[in-house]
């Protein structure tokens, strides 16, 4: 008999048919207690969960015994308690690697447009203010030849240093826990102490996953020790930076702009303070959205979940400890 999974995001028909091939399927829109409580006998016998979006817990795993694999859409597994899912044997997969180009671009994205005024200056045009030549007033920030400080140097960070060295002949700082001797070597990236980065870059980028760690890494003591000519980007997890913070600090000139594809509440509320800051270019979390690179990931998906409840687990698998 075919494994029983539950599929809580929509696949392509060709992800889905493979799916299909190997287990049974039951899809239900999301993983929220009503959704658990409407599917509860297939929430009871499911081995493998393939999804996006929503927490994995212990409330859940309650209504899971049956539950041996997750497989996320994503390369963040914060909604995991990868604790609770290794003290159940439980394995949880993921997909580096396979966004990690579309994501650095996505952050030279936000670095050209928050430097270049670009999403303000668009809509100032399609709003017919272009009445005469601009002057000062609408005037950027150049980005090549200045330095760009990365704040987690792994798989995306290391893209985005080669963009910024080759393409932008930008000088890079780096911080994270372990020396990154690669980036080092092709880049010439110089590994320094957060105040280090947070002084001397132009551009401080983070690119950290949300951990106990992480967690407000950066706030108002960091922000102010940040030039006032420095743009600040988040693409890692929106509490990486305490916003209420940020908010100030772009408000009161303690910083000079920020671009942020992440943000602590997401959606990011109407009425966030951020939404009506020209200095802030603001994205809806698309940084692995591309159709080449979410197909990718749901692929990579649905093999990690196939090899680890019916083959052998090679790769994706965030805590290989429990693999038995
Ligand atoms: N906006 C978006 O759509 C996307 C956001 N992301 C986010 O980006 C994150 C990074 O992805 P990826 O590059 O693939 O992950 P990696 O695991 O390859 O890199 C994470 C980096 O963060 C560093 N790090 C972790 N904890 C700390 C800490 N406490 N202090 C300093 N450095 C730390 C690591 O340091 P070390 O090298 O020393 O271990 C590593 O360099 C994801 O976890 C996710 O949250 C990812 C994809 C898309
Ligand atoms: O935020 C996206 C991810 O893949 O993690």
């Amino acid at each position: 008999m075919k494994p029983a999974v539950i599929l809580y995001k929509s696949l392509p028909d060709d992800l889905r048919a493979k799916l299909d091939a190997h287990f049974t399927v039951t899809e239900v829109s999301d993983i929220s207690p009503e959704s658990v409580k409407q599917h509860a006998a297939q929430f009871q016998q499911a081995q493998g969960l393939l999804g996006s979006g929503g927490k994995v817990n212990g409330d859940l795993l309650a209504q899971m015994p049956a539950l041996r694999a997750c497989s996320t859409v994503s390369v963040g597994y914060d909604n995991f308690d990868v604790a609770a899912l290794s003290q159940r044997g439980v394995v949880l997969m993921h997909t580096p690697t396979v966004l990690t180009e579309t994501v650095a671009d996505t952050l030279m994205a936000l670095v050209l447009s928050s430097a270049r005024r670009v999403t303000e200056l668009d809509a100032w045009v399609k709003a017919g203010q272009w009445q005469a030549s601009i002057g000062p007033q609408h005037y950027g920030v150049d980005v090549h030849h200045k330095t760009l400080g990365i704040l987690g140097m792994g798989r995306i960070g290391m893209a985005a240093a080669q963009r910024a060295h080759f393409g932008f002949g930008m000088n890079i700082l780096y911080n994270a826990r372990r020396q990154h001797s690669e980036a080092e070597t092709r880049f010439g990236a110089r590994a320094c102490d957060l105040e280090t980065l947070l002084k001397e870059s132009d551009f401080v980028c983070v690119i950290l996953p949300m951990t106990e760690q992480t967690h407000h890494m950066i706030g108002a003591a960091q922000l102010k020790l940040m030039k006032p000519s420095a743009i600040l980007i988040n693409v890692g997890r929106g509490p990486v930076v305490d916003e209420q913070a940020l908010i100030s600090a772009l408000q009161d000139g303690t910083i000079h702009a920020a671009g942020l594809d992440v943000f602590e509440q997401e959606p990011v509320p109407a009425d966030s303070a951020l939404l009506k800051l020209p200095n802030v270019v603001t994205l809806p979390h698309i940084g692995s959205a591309t159709h080449e690179t979410r197909y990718g990931m749901m692929s990579d998906a649905v093999d990690n979940l196939i090899a680890a409840l019916t083959g052998k687990i090679e790769k994706n698998c965030v805590n290989p400890e429990v693999v038995k």
